[in-house]
């Protein structure tokens, strides 16, 4: 998935006539995020780093797409899965979808950007009470937070009411004005965010739950 995905960004960016994007997933499952299989072999920080930074590397070029993108959750958005969401420009939501920042089950923080992007999104209050609890948002609930721009719209047809009729000069041109008005404190923001991963990546709550995992399998 994260390779897919670089690729197909890199491929998108290149498409200047484009006006929209929807990422959905499949079945009852938006995106997991990391492979579980694959994050108990990052034992250590850096490693762990590394690949929080490949994805907050993928997710920024991603947000600077010409295009606007809507992420459809039809099903579950878990940890990655959720901080993939944040990276879209719009959000629309089946009503019994989920998005949960489960990050903290593996005793770690979200570190592809989307600790950065979900406190933009929704305020310091909730961002923490989500992270912190690592409950799970349904769609009216997610709707009124701000966590998502509508619940149970057909994406074409929604999609078409904000962008149908617009230029795909224009919309590169709305992206990239309300993309650089964060900018700065978003650079910084995601570099600290990197800091903070090689503080728990391999620390003992990390340790602990890859060590619950791999005795369940
Ligand atoms: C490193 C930081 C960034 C991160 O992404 S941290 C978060 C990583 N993701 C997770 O912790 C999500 C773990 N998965 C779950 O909570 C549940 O599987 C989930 C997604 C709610 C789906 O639940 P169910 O619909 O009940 O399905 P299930 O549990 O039986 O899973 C179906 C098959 O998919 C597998 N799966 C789900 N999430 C995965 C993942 N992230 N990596 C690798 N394998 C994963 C799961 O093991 C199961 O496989 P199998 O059919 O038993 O062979």
């Amino acid at each position: 998935m994260m390779l897919d995905l670089r690729r197909i960004t890199i491929e998108l960016s290149k498409w200047n006539e484009g006006k929209a994007i929807v990422l959905r997933g499949k079945g009852n499952m938006f995106c997991a995020g990391s492979d579980l299989a694959a994050v108990q072999f990052l034992v250590s920080p850096k490693e762990g780093g590394n690949v929080c930074m490949y994805m907050q590397n993928t997710l920024y070029a991603f947000q600077c797409l010409p295009m606007v993108s809507l992420a459809y959750i039809e099903g579950k958005a878990m940890g990655g899965g959720a901080e993939l969401v944040t990276a879209c420009d719009l959000r629309l939501m089946h009503e019994s979808a989920e998005i949960r920042f489960v990050q903290r089950r593996l005793g770690l923080i979200p570190g592809w950007g989307g600790t950065t992007r979900l406190k933009r999104l929704i305020g310091r209050q909730r961002a923490m009470r989500l992270l912190m609890s690592g409950l799970g948002v349904r769609g009216e609930e997610a709707l009124r937070m701000g966590l998502v721009d509508g619940v149970g719209c057909e994406p074409h047809v929604w999609l078409d009411t904000v962008v149908g009729g617009l230029d795909s000069y224009v919309i590169k041109t709305i992206k990239s004005a309300v993309n650089q008005t964060d900018f700065k404190t978003d650079q910084q923001s995601l570099q600290r965010e990197i800091e903070l991963i090689y503080k728990v990546w391999g620390g003992p709550a990390n340790r602990q739950a890859i060590d619950a995992i791999k005795r369940k399998e």
